[in-house]
């Protein structure tokens, strides 16, 4: 049963996840709600609400502050928020979850669309459907990866490994490791020194091979813990893993592919001889519902129509 103080209307949500990396996603096409970091800690949390590693607010980008100028390039902008409400930049993930939420309530057809974020648009691809009818692939353009100055280490207890640093719009410190099980429970943040080399903190992966051109990783996401999937990670994996096998196909004019294994999946990872990044890989929405407005903060359901 819903209760509904002050008449405000319950939250709709749904959920969704790319490679195990899940989402809670909140439609909100004309950008009415004020989502505090506390309201997405409270929906993202695993045992005392709807559960995720991070939110997708679906907003139309004429409608957001930071997204309106955008608006001509890409209708839709990705409002992506961490686990405990912190925002960040980029999630590659979220963003074929974020299509195929638009594709699925009929917002998008497959084929090509372009979705705004915080670090600029992004250009998608969401394959066709099987025969079967298993949801084809999505492919996001992720922009070039970009190789701050400096030589960075990470350390979990007594252990440390030199790091790549690499930002792909959002943060990463890349170490490669002798075995996942190197990173340890991945309960707290692993330690990354310089600090200063992160002002805002960072996204830690732990690489291994497993073959050409193959490689596997676990992840430590800032603001979200361990997770099963970063694609934003998976993507600076990749070049960080192709430059040291000598790979730089700005230079050699020969786009290089890898495949990146995650927890919860597997991505396909193709650096382009013009530097863009291309990841391909699959998108679930597979529940929705409401939330009971009791429960939701005053600051939503004074926002709400
Ligand atoms: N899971 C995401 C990355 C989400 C943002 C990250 N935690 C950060 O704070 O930068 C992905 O798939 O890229």
């Amino acid at each position: 049963m819903t209760h509904a103080p002050h008449g405000a209307a319950p939250l709709t949500f749904l959920k969704g996840h790319g490679t195990e990396n899940d989402f809670v996603i909140v439609p909100d096409p004309d950008g009415l709600l004020d989502l505090s970091a506390a309201d997405v800690a409270r929906l993202c949390d695993r045992r005392a609400g709807i559960g995720g590693d991070g939110l997708l607010r679906v907003v139309r980008s004429a409608a957001h502050p930071e997204a309106a100028a955008l608006a001509d390039q890409a209708e839709w902008f990705m409002d992506y928020r961490n686990s405990d409400g912190s925002i960040a930049e980029m999630c590659g993930n979220g963003v074929r979850v974020f299509a195929r939420y638009l594709q699925c309530a009929g917002l998008a057809d497959a084929g090509d669309l372009a979705i705004a974020t915080r670090a600029g648009v992004r250009g998608v691809h969401i394959a066709k459907d099987a025969d079967d009818g298993t949801p084809g692939d999505i492919t996001v353009r992720m922009g070039r990866a970009v190789f701050p100055d400096g030589l960075v280490t990470v350390s979990v207890g007594d252990r440390t490994w030199p790091a790549v640093h690499v930002s792909m719009g959002n943060p990463h410190a890349v170490a490669f490791v002798a075995s996942l099980d190197d990173a340890g429970d991945l309960l707290r943040a692993p330690a990354v020194v310089p600090a200063e080399a992160y002002p805002a903190g960072t996204n830690v992966e732990f690489v291994v091979d497993r073959g050409p051109r193959h490689v596997a990783l676990r992840v430590h996401e800032r603001g979200s813990g361990e997770t099963r999937s970063c694609g934003t990670g998976a993507c600076a994996v990749m070049v960080a893993a192709a430059r040291r096998d000598g790979h730089d196909p700005v230079h050699s004019g020969h786009p290089v592919t890898y495949t990146v294994d995650v927890p919860g999946g597997r991505l396909v990872i193709t650096e382009r001889a013009d530097g863009e990044i291309e990841m391909t890989g699959p998108a679930v929405i597979l529940a929705q519902g409401t939330v009971d407005p009791v429960w939701l903060s005053p600051g939503i359901a004074q926002h709400r129509p």
